[in-house]
């Protein structure tokens, strides 16, 4: 079934739920052409992307930023959030004023929400705390911090126990300050792929807009798989995914720019950054230097 491509497409899955509306409906056996799930971490795709051990992956929108030019965007999807997010959260054993001073636990799974809480720290909030990358595991982290930073389930199981620190929500944080949305991780694919392998990736896209699409349709599938294999009530998953946002239009591309114009205020990237979306595969057929 590999149709004239001499080996399977190598794509990235985001384990964490925010990202199951775009790939829980979508089938590689159903492709024309050999495709290879593999999922992980959010910093572990951003890692294999980087090292073409995979092709085409849901990222880190950091990642993206400091790589943009070997990716192009798959258009229309991303995971946003206008304010609140609910999976992006810093647990504060000590009191903010401390914090921002003080020492802060990263996850070692993200990059885009590590850079937005520097943003937010010393921007912002006009501190300077030392970070230290950390497993995700909360009350590790904050044996030896002031505030500890967890994403996606992580952080989401964390918010349910019984942990009784103070909680700030970066979404929410982000969007107070800034009246903006804010993008955490974006589809990319290496150009090289798209160019050479151009109907593979848009069977893949294709596949993956139409999982969006139907999980926008009926969302109870998913949020039953998330009551099943995570816990929380139906109520509380309706609400994590109604504040969730998989499209990636004009709004949330300038919230993306602006979020990497403060990083490159603060030296955490430094080139501007054109977001390159995926052309149309009839165009990517004829660009003069196909392989
Ligand atoms: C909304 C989230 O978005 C994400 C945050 C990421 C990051 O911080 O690098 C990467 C991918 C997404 O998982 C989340 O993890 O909760």
């Amino acid at each position: 079934m590999n149709n004239g491509i001499d080996r399977p497409i190598k794509l990235g899955r985001i384990s964490y739920t925010n990202a199951w509306p775009v790939f829980h409906h979508f089938d590689p056996d159903a492709l024309q052409y050999r495709t290879e799930v593999h999922s992980d971490m959010p910093a572990t795709l951003n890692r294999k992307l980087r090292a073409g051990e995979i092709d085409i992956a849901a990222v880190s929108s950091y990642a993206y930023g400091i790589s943009s030019e070997s990716y192009y965007l798959l258009p229309q999807l991303s995971v946003s959030s206008f304010g609140r997010v609910q999976s992006i959260l810093l647990f504060l054993k000590s009191p903010l004023e401390k914090v921002i001073h003080g020492k802060i636990a990263l996850t070692t799974t993200s990059a885009t929400s590590v850079n937005l809480l520097k943003i937010i720290m010393e921007k912002f909030y006009g501190g300077k705390p030392i970070y230290e990358d950390a497993e995700p595991s909360l009350e590790k982290m904050l044996e030896n911090a002031d505030a500890a930073l967890l994403i996606g389930d992580h952080a989401i199981r964390a918010s349910w126990s019984n942990h009784g620190y103070r909680v700030l929500d970066l979404g929410e944080v982000w969007n107070l300050w800034t009246g903006q949305w804010m993008t955490y991780a974006v589809w990319a694919v290496h150009k090289d792929t798209a160019r050479r392998y151009p109907e593979a990736i848009r069977g893949i896209y294709e596949g993956l807009l139409e999982s969006k699409s139907m999980s926008a349709r009926d969302m109870n599938p998913i949020i039953a798989k998330a009551m099943s294999q995570i816990g929380g009530t139906s109520e509380y998953w309706h609400n994590y995914f109604r504040n969730l946002c998989h499209d990636f239009g004009t709004e949330q591309k300038a919230g993306l720019q602006l979020y990497f114009r403060y990083a490159r205020e603060l030296g955490l990237m430094t080139n501007e950054i054109e977001l390159l979306e995926l052309p149309d595969s009839r165009v990517i057929d004829n660009l003069p230097n196909r392989r």
